[in-house]
Order: C-alpha cells, then sequence, then structure tokens
C-alpha cells in the first residue's frame, strides 16, 4: 500500500486540486447555518490560496488542514446576520470573525496598519457554491497540525501526499510570501529603500 494512501488533508483537494477560473469574479460565502446563515458576498477572485495546517484557521470537521485565500479588504460586504458575526480573538494579527451560532469562520481581517498583509482579508472559498475561485497553490504551516493532535510519526505521509497533489509543503508560508513580507520589513526598519 502507498505510504500516501487514505492521507485526507481536506475536501477540496483530496480529490485532486481543480484549477481556478482566472475571469471569475466572485461570489457568496455562507456559514453552515440552515436557519438565517450569515452570508458575505466577495466582490472579486481571490489570491494567494492555500491549504493551512495551522491551529487558528478554520478547518471543515474532519479536515487536517484549512483551505484559506486572500481578497482586498474593500472587496467583502456583508449581505445577511452580520449579528451572529464575532471576532475570535481580537489581539491576534488576523481576526477571524466567525459565526457564533456554527462556528464557520467567514473573514479574518488585518486591523494593524503596519502588517506587512494589512488590506488583504482571509476567506474559506469553499464556503461558496461556486467553483471558478482560484486554486490552492502551497501547503503552509505543515508542522503545525502536530499542534492540532496529529502524531508527529505521520508527517511523512501527509507531505508526500501534499507533494502528490502538486501542493508543495511548508512549515511557515511559501518563499515568495515570506520574500514579501522579509521587503516589508526591511522597507519598515529603512534597511532597503521603500
Ligand atoms: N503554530 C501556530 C501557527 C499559527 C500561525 O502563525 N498562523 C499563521 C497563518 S494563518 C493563514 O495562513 C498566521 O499568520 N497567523 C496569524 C494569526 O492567526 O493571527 C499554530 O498552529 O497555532
Ligand atoms: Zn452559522
Ligand atoms: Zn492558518
Amino acid at each position: 500500500m502507498a505510504a500516501t494512501e487514505g492521507v485526507k488533508i481536506h475536501p477540496a483537494v483530496d480529490g485532486g486540486v481543480r484549477p481556478g477560473n482566472p475571469s471569475f469574479g466572485g461570489g457568496v460565502l455562507s456559514c453552515h447555518c440552515t436557519t438565517d446563515p450569515v452570508a458575505i458576498r466577495i466582490n472579486a477572485q481571490t489570491s494567494h490560496n492555500h491549504i493551512c495546517g495551522c491551529s487558528k484557521c478554520w478547518k471543515p470537521v474532519g479536515a487536517l488542514f484549512s483551505q484559506v485565500a486572500v481578497v482586498a479588504r474593500d472587496s467583502i460586504q456583508i449581505l445577511q446576520n452580520a449579528d451572529k458575526l464575532e471576532v475570535i480573538d481580537s489581539a491576534a494579527a488576523i481576526q477571524r470573525h466567525r459565526c457564533r451560532d456554527c462556528g464557520v469562520h467567514m473573514y479574518g481581517r488585518i486591523e494593524d496598519k503596519q502588517h506587512p498583509f494589512y488590506g488583504l482579508d482571509f476567506v474559506h472559498t469553499e464556503l461558496s457554491p461556486d467553483r471558478g475561485w482560484s486554486a490552492p497553490e502551497f501547503a503552509a504551516y505543515v508542522s503545525s497540525v502536530i499542534e492540532t493532535g496529529v502524531d508527529p510519526s505521520r508527517m511523512g505521509a501527509i507531505r508526500a501526499r501534499l507533494r502528490e497533489l502538486g501542493l508543495e509543503p511548508y512549515d511557515v508560508l511559501s518563499p515568495a510570501l515570506m520574500d514579501a513580507i522579509a521587503t516589508h520589513v526591511a522597507k519598515r526598519t529603512g534597511t532597503i529603500p521603500a
């Protein structure tokens, strides 16, 4: 039996990564409540979609990883049941707004203007019935799944499965995003010209 057989990452990728549609222009995300769901509209295609193993991002029941993408904050509009949204941790860099009834995270917002990703919101596009959203490109915070209870002996098979799916595993973010963060910091501190 192949080492990767039976390794489940996330329902959106377990059957293979579906390509996004570059001309897709957005859609509506809804929480899991069967009555009075929270709904938000995203008026743009997402970018930097990735699979995330960190303990803070929302994961569907049974999934080892989250799927999370970013979009400009001004492209998000709350359509209904905004009163059900609560911020999980207002001290966190990403302030995750979840439905207080079903627990689904509707969007994560960065309020710190100095943060390298200020201006971007984090969203889970599987909450939309549409298929054109940008595809996940890599896997982030992979070792962090151990913090959520995964046996460390499974990490070899998990990383192998991610590679099989074309989702290169990183233990923080991808090199491109880490470079963007470091460039932002170097410009802010004056190490390199802004
Ligand atoms: N080992 C920790 C990592 C948590 C973490 O740093 N998560 C990242 C990525 S979230 C989406 O890519 C992060 O930026 N967090 C900021 C925040 O959550 O406010 C763990 O697993 O908890
Ligand atoms: Zn809900
Ligand atoms: Zn995360």
